[in-house]
């Protein structure tokens, strides 16, 4: 249907599917020619669909581009609204632009992998193939970075700081303990705490020397839910974590003979160190989450009111939490078209009220809004990631 309504994007979507990967991998030498016929389709579908706001060249992508000191960048958005792909044809643009980049999934549902059509998996840096200068990509595993939270709470006792505390008989220090919830975010760590261990372990990845060399950082978050309470949680569990260490070197003297008779001293005193390093960690993540020399947000939606309002709610969010936002892309807009069927020309007309709504929104009218177009074709391979960049960031 769609392929009626945009014979330009149709036209270069059957080239782009011709040219993708696995085609290249039987190929490799043919590689190099990949590039020549997506820049035509690039800007057929760049006529196709012209960005929305006056003033966008301020903050085009050769802002994004212009500093050569490391930059974040951070999409998010509701689930499904094409926040992988923006991200992935993001890092492309940059690592074609110049800039060796990293793109990092956070989100426990990884799908880098499926969007450069290259297996990334394994929680290691992994080299993208077809881009001008260097870009890798790290898909965080959520189950591997809990694992420092298990180890933690299993040298506690196996069953929280809560039971370890009760079973020292310190029964008094234990439910004020039981208060910090720190022994229940052990056991069953809540939503948002894969993400926050994710980026923290990013961070601590980021201060070795071989991550120096990347000037641009992307980021595909998880959903907004999860988003928005990664954002909280590092204060939530600096302030823990904090307390618990307080208490903890409060009660040392107390507990030494019981520590010295059980042999517990060393692990505790370890358990402590790597909950010292988390606490350290999340507020290097909160720091980093609003460094707007460095970092910004952007969100990611597509033309519905569900979406729209949900993206509102997510700035609205950010700014409390001073998360610096500065554009919205609005993904998956239907192409210009002279003969729309029945189905199109309903749905534009609903993207239009969607696109006003926007205009109108007093949480979203003050972003630069970047429009992508609906292409009829799965965005896969660096190709058609590519294929999208030069359409997006511009
Ligand atoms: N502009 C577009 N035109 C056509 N298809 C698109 C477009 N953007 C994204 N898609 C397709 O929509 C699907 C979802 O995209 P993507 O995985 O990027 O979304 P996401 O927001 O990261 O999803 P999740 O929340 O599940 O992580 C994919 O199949 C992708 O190819």
């Amino acid at each position: 249907m769609l392929a009626t309504a945009s014979p330009h994007l149709h036209a270069a979507a059957h080239r782009l599917s011709l040219a993708a990967p696995a085609r290249s991998a039987r190929l490799p030498l043919r590689r190099p020619l990949r590039y020549a016929p997506l820049r035509l389709r690039a800007s057929a579908a760049a006529e196709a669909a012209p960005s929305a706001k006056e003033g966008a060249e301020e903050l085009g992508f050769e802002e994004m581009a212009a500093r050569t000191t490391r930059r974040y960048y951070m999409l998010g958005g509701k689930g499904g609204v094409g926040k992988t792909s923006c991200a992935a044809s993001l890092a492309v643009r940059f690592a074609n632009s110049g800039h060796p980049t990293l793109v990092v999934s956070t989100d426990p549902a990884h799908s880098l992998s499926d969007s450069f059509a290259q297996d990334l998996t394994g929680g290691a840096l992994a080299p993208v193939e077809g881009t001008d200068s260097p870009l890798f990509a790290l898909e965080i595993n959520p189950e591997k970075s809990r694992e420092e939270f298990r180890t933690i709470n299993q040298k506690n006792g196996g069953t929280g700081v809560k039971d370890f505390m009760d079973g020292m008989g310190l029964g008094i220090l234990a439910d004020q303990l039981g208060e910090l919830k720190l022994g229940e975010l052990l056991d069953t760590p809540p939503p948002g705490l894969d993400e926050a261990i994710a980026i923290s372990k990013v961070i601590q990845f980021l201060e070795a020397p071989e991550y120096s060399m990347f000037s641009r950082i992307v980021f595909d978050t998880a959903p907004t839910g999860h988003t928005l309470r990664l954002l909280s949680l590092p204060d939530f569990l600096d302030a823990s974590i904090g307390k618990i260490l307080k208490l903890r070197s409060k009660i040392a003297s107390a507990t030494s003979a019981i520590k010295s008779v059980f042999g517990q001293e060393v692990q505790q005193q370890d358990a402590a160190n790597k909950l010292e390093q988390l606490r350290e960690r999340m507020v290097k993540v909160r720091e980093l989450f609003r460094d707007t020399e460095s970092t910004e947000f952007i969100i990611v939606t597509i033309p519905t009111v569900m979406a729209i309002s949900e993206s509102a709610r997510l700035h609205s969010s950010l700014q409390k939490e001073s998360v610096p936002v500065r554009r919205l892309i609005v993904n998956q807009v239907l192409p210009p078209s002279s003969s729309d069927c029945k189905f199109c020309a309903i749905k534009r007309k609903d993207q239009t009220r969607a696109l006003d709504m926007i205009k109108n929104d007093p949480e979203l009218m003050g972003l630069n809004i970047m429009q992508a177009p609906l292409v009829d074709m799965e965005i896969r391979g660096v190709p058609a990631l590519k294929f999208l960049g030069d359409i997006v960031w511009k």
